[in-house]
């Protein structure tokens, strides 16, 4: 279980985080979201004493990461796959972090086949791709087999199959039992894996809510037909809302496969059926588009459907420890 309370981080004049109060429960995978800047790592960092919160608290099962007494036991972390020594194979690196923290080394062979690199294990990291590194700090961070997962933008660097593993990774922890917050900003792959979402922005919670509930909010539909009338009225009687213009559609409240029903049922042909823009991608731009001391945007003032979100943008410089 991970809390955070009232937590407050200045950084000279910048507020990094500014009363921040979430909690990350087990059997979960809790997605943490925000823009550049907004706080996230500041506040993962906060978690595992690696920063001193100006006030507030950041409690794992309950404690302050000081106050743990085993914490690699109690929770595992990867804020970044830098850290470790080029020269070194996986092996060696997992080896040496097994022993200085007690560790059985038998526990090295179950994280490399747990993180797919078993093959590469011998090999120095030097050669390891960005994928292959974020693989190992996994690695790094399950060797105690902590209950309580803290993960920084894993996916990074990982190509697709890469990213489909370690969706069923977290999936499978979280299953397990384990508390599992991860931070991200490519949103469709948090749509895909997390159960509950945090959303932050200048430091402060904007939304906290179930994954469901986001994306059940803010889905839009795009349908394209030449017989729009009869649809549109097929999908109202469905219980969607729809909007027309022309022979396009955009439909809210029903899922694509209740499109295709009301398509067949009319004979009208679509020449398109898709989501507009990940849902939970304009639920995020509404969310943190607001000025810092005003309210969140009211939905609907985020950009509109033609325009492509900030997916993945460009990190901002990150200082070292307070
Ligand atoms: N050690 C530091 N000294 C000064 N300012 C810092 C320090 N660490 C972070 N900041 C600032 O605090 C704010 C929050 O940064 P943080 O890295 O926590 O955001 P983030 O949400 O993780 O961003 P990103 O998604 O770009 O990684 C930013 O304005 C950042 O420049």
């Amino acid at each position: 279980m991970i809390s955070v309370e009232g937590l407050t981080k200045h950084f000279g004049p910048v507020r990094a985080v500014d009363g921040l109060s979430f909690t990350a429960r087990p059997g979960m995978v809790t997605g943490f979201l925000g823009p550049n800047g907004a706080g996230k790592t500041t506040t993962l960092r906060m978690l595992l004493g690696l920063v001193t919160p100006t006030s507030g608290r950041a409690l794992v099962n309950g404690r302050p990461y000081a106050e743990l007494d085993r914490p690699v036991t109690e929770v595992g972390a990867a804020l970044e796959a830098t850290g470790f020594h080029p020269g070194r194979s996986a092996r060696d690196h997992l080896r040496i972090a097994c022993t200085a923290a007690g560790l059985p080394e038998r526990r090295v062979d179950t994280v490399l086949e747990r993180t797919g690199l078993t093959t590469a294990a011998d090999r120095r990291v030097i050669g390891y791709s960005l994928g292959m590194r974020q693989r190992l700090a996994l690695a790094t961070a399950i060797l105690g087999e902590p209950r309580v997962l803290i993960l920084d933008e894993p996916a990074n660097g990982l190509d697709p199959a890469g990213v489909h593993w370690l969706r069923s990774l977290l999936r499978h922890l979280a299953e397990e039992g384990c508390t599992v917050l991860v931070s991200s900003h490519v949103l469709p792959e948090v749509e895909q894996t997390a159960d509950h979402v945090v959303i932050v922005a200048h430091g402060r919670l904007v939304r906290d809510a179930p994954l469901a509930e986001l994306v059940g909010a803010g889905g839009e539909l795009r349908v394209r037909t030449e017989q729009a009338g009869e649809l549109a009225v097929a999908l109202e009687n469905a219980g969607g809302r729809v909007r027309r213009e022309d022979d396009r559609l955009w439909v809210t409240g029903l899922e694509p496969e209740d499109v295709g029903r009301a398509a067949l049922d009319t004979r009208a042909v679509l020449t398109e059926l898709g989501r507009e823009r990940s849902a939970l991608e304009k639920i995020f731009l509404e969310l943190t588009m607001a000025e810092p001391d005003g309210p969140p945007a009211p939905p609907g003032t985020g950009p509109g459907p033609e325009e492509t979100g900030p997916e993945k943008v460009g990190a901002p410089g990150k200082g070292g420890q307070s």
